[in-house]
């Protein structure tokens, strides 16, 4: 097949470089930086991907017409925030028919919405039917280095949640179909959220207790308001929810886990982000939980914390006193 990328971040490059190993011509759209030249001529990403030889039938450009010109599929994978903006420049010419891959976790601040949502709202209708998620435990660079990776696709259209299942799965990467796109959605995006808290805990020192209770307390947070808005909570617990949230929340790859750590050791938002090339998207999707989990009456006292601690001044101490403190409940309460 001939395969468009949208975004040559270190997500989008790893796909890219899936997708050419399974044997597709691929053309990437990397937004500014000059690295088409560093990636058709030194067969490297060396600005997001670092030190993978990617194979010959990967091609970059900046422009983005052209990566979706005369595609048999595209995948899109762009941060969530700049998600909008950059697939507006192409959605009226997006051939009909077309499968969409969208490998973004985010829930965009001004609005709510989700990506499904976004797209939707972008994108003719005609494109609706052919849209796929694509989300789960997977580190950029791990799936480069060809670690065995298990993720989920989800769309409505079954049929072509199997016929992406096919495209991107190989011997080291197993792709699951899931019809719960609202699921799997809120399991990618708010799993970034609680990996903070769970940084931040490490950070702060206070031990592998902490971390566990934070991960399945967090489990529950993602699946009460993924519950509220029609998903099915057993998807919670599968590759897109409890996978990825137990990847994000102990593995030392993790951008949005990193933030945490150093906000527990006790440095300023704005030095972290300062010091970033790469997104955390975590730190945006907590402001869009806040939001929503206000507007649905769903409790979310984690992401709460992690909220106000990003943007309310709460340090990281008061945050864990505050948590520890609430009133006595019972476990499973505001699940079922
Ligand atoms: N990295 C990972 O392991 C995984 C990431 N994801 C998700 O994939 C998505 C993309 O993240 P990732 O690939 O990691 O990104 P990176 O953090 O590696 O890179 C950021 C990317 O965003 C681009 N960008 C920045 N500003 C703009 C803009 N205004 N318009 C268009 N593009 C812009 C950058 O291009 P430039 O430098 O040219 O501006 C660069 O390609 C996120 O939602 C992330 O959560 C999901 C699973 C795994
Ligand atoms: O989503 C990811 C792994 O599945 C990447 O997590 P980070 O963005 O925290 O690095």
């Amino acid at each position: 097949m001939n395969i468009g990328v949208i975004g040559g971040g270190s997500w989008g490059t790893a796909l890219a470089k899936l997708l050419a190993e399974n044997g597709h011509d691929v053309l990437v759209w990397c937004h500014e930086k000059p690295l088409p030249a560093a990636i058709n001529e030194g067969h490297e990403n060396t600005e997001y991907l670092p030190g993978f030889t990617l194979p010959d039938n990967l091609r970059a450009t900046n422009d983005i017409q052209e990566t979706i010109a005369d595609k048999e599929m595209i995948v899109s994978v762009v941060p969530s925030h700049v998600l909008r903006k950059v697939i507006s420049q192409v959605a009226d010419d997006i051939p009909p028919a077309t499968p969409i891959v969208s490998a973004t976790k985010g829930i965009e601040n001004e609005t709510q919405m989700l990506v499904s949502d976004i797209l939707e709202d972008v994108l003719p209708e005609y494109c609706h039917p052919y849209l796929v998620y694509l989300s789960g435990p997977s580190f950029a660079k791990e799936v480069a280095a060809q670690k065995p990776t298990a993720v989920t696709v989800a769309s409505y259209n079954h049929k072509l949640a199997e016929r992406v299942q096919r495209v991107f799965s190989n011997d080291v990467f197993r792709a699951y179909t899931s019809t719960d796109v609202v699921g799997v959605e809120i399991g990618g995006a708010v799993k970034n959220v609680i990996a903070i808290a769970a940084g931040a805990v490490a950070g702060m020192e206070l031990g592998l207790n902490s971390r566990a209770g934070m991960i399945t307390r967090g489990l529950h947070e993602m699946s009460r308001l993924a519950v509220s808005i029609g998903a099915n909570p057993l998807t919670l617990s599968g590759l897109a929810g409890m996978g990825d949230l137990v990847l994000t929340c102990t593995g030392g790859l993790s951008r949005n886990r990193s933030v945490g750590v150093k906000l527990g050791q006790g440095h300023s938002l704005e030095e972290i982000v300062g010091g970033m090339n790469m997104v955390a998207e975590g730190v945006k999707t907590s402001k869009s939980v806040h939001s929503l989990s206000q507007k649905l009456g769903v409790e979310m006292p984690i992401c709460e914390k992690v909220y106000q601690v990003l943007y309310e001044g709460l340090s990281t101490e008061d945050a864990v006193t505050e948590l520890m403190s609430r009133e006595l409940k019972p476990e499973l309460q505001g699940l079922y």
